[in-house]
């Protein structure tokens, strides 16, 4: 809501989208999924201000990784957030708001395949991931069918990261109904 409401022509395409694929009816899974443009914009908002912003491992015997040999009993951080922000992955225009990079398959809108990582990799990956991508999609498609939005004048931008990314000074978003 923080950078639809910043970014009032994305607010505009996923509310058309959300026009013509809905034509006025609540959002349910199957429909969900033709929604393209909002897919977009939920993993552009997962890229810049990725909720878990890194995670934690321990290496637990000598692993060599590249050139690198890591010790057993190191304690390693993976920083998604540092990865969704490389301007070699992702081109000059990485700190923009950019659905736009999202238009083709995940894996073509960085350089290499895998710097999107926002629910993490592999089989550790997020057990909540599918499910939150509906949810989000889903929330996000019904304040679209019944309000616009804009930012409060008093914003002031200031993401943290914490043990989750989160507005340090909040967000004061202004409905209208419409
Ligand atoms: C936008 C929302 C969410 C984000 C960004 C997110 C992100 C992540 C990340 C990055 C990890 C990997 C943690 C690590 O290995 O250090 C993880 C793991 C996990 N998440 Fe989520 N998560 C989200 C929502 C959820 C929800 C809604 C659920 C449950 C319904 C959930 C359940 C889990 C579980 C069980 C794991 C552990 C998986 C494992 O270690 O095998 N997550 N999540």
């Amino acid at each position: 809501c923080i950078l639809l409401s910043i970014h009032t022509d994305w607010q505009d395409k996923a509310r058309h989208e959300v026009e013509q694929v809905l034509q006025g009816n609540p959002p349910d899974y199957e429909s969900a999924a033709r929604l393209k443009i909002l897919n977009m914009i939920v993993n552009e908002t997962l890229r810049l201000y990725s909720p878990q912003p890194f995670s934690l491992r321990i290496v637990e015997k000598e692993t060599k990784l590249g050139n690198l040999k890591i010790p057993a009993g190191t304690n390693i951080e993976i920083p998604f957030i540092a990865v969704h922000h490389d301007p070699q992955e992702w081109g000059e225009d990485v700190d923009d708001f950019n659905p736009a990079r999202f238009a083709e398959v995940v894996a073509k809108a960085s350089k290499s395949s895998r710097a999107f990582m926002p629910f993490s990799s592999g089989t550790r990956v997020c057990l909540g991931m599918n499910f939150s991508l509906i949810e989000a999609k889903l929330t996000l498609a019904m304040i679209l069918q019944k309000f616009s939005f804009t930012i409060s004048p008093n914003y002031k931008h200031s993401p943290a990261c914490r043990a989750t990314t989160w507005p340090v000074h909040g967000a004061h978003i202004i409905f209208q109904n419409l």
